[in-house]
């Protein structure tokens, strides 16, 4: 793909794109940010310091607040007719909520094709707990959209998630590397049904299944993917 040619069909969604300087810098912040979320949860420190980092923090969200935001249906309407730049590119994926490296909030979750599996991993902290030591069941359910969602990759076609059941066979602990795995199991036109399954120190702990609807086209395996 050229500088002047992504296209949202066929971005690597699976995998991150190159950092340009900007995206290095956002990245960086992002990960700061991760950090500090991380450690508030229930930080033992004097109550002086827990006002000072309030009167820091409230500055700094006036001077980001007093900067404009960058539009983004520009930047889609240029990927979804394949003349996306790399910026496009890195604006999409960075900002992706559980995959987005410059995504404050995402974990950040790591997806990557392995044939025709799509494979993920990510390591939780408290700040996603559900039950007490566990991630929530939410959250799984959030992970589990995007990984399952991603099997996209596999195909030409783009829809959105229409149905996902999940059964939570045991806990999901936090701080620990959950790994996990979706495949399609068929396509139906329009409808895409895939599984998905997380496992921890090689015990599986949730098992899914969800149908993907495209938005126009029926869905169709990739070259080189797919029942051969
Ligand atoms: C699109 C850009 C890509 C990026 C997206 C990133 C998304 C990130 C993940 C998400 O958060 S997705 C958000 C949660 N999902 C939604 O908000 C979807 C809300 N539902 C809808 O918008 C519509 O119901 C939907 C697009 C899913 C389907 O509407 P359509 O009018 O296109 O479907 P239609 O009624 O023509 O049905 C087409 C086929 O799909 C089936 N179907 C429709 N809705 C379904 C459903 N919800 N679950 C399972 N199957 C469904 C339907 O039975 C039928 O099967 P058959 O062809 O066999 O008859």
């Amino acid at each position: 793909m050229s500088e002047s040619e992504y296209d949202l069909q066929q971005l690597p969604q699976s995998e991150p794109v190159a950092a340009n300087p900007e995206y290095r810098e956002r990245r960086r912040l992002a990960a700061a940010l991760r950090r500090i979320i991380d450690r508030l949860v229930r930080v033992e420190a004097p109550q002086q310091k827990l006002t000072q980092w309030a009167d820091q923090a409230e500055q700094w969200a006036d001077d980001v607040a007093s900067h404009p935001r960058r539009q983004q249906q520009p930047l889609l309407m240029r990927l979804w007719t394949g003349k996306g730049s790399q910026q496009d590119a890195l604006d999409m994926g960075d900002h992706d909520i559980m995959t987005g490296l410059s995504a404050a909030m995402a974990p950040p979750l790591e997806l990557w094709l392995d044939g025709d599996v799509v494979r993920g991993r990510a390591t939780l902290g408290p700040a996603w707990q559900g039950p007490p030591g566990r991630v929530h069941g939410g959250v799984v359910a959030l992970m589990l959209d995007i990984l399952m969602a991603k099997c996209q990759d596999l195909v030409h076609g783009l829809g959105m998630t229409g149905t996902l059941n999940i059964r939570y066979q045991a806990g999901t602990p936090l701080r620990k590397e959950v790994l996990m795995e979706a495949r399609i199991q068929r396509i139906e036109g329009r409808k895409m049904f895939v599984e998905g399954r997380f496992f921890v120190d090689g015990e599986q702990t949730v098992l899914a299944e969800g149908i993907w609807i495209s938005m126009q086209e029926p869905y169709r395996w990739r070259d080189g993917h797919g029942p051969q």
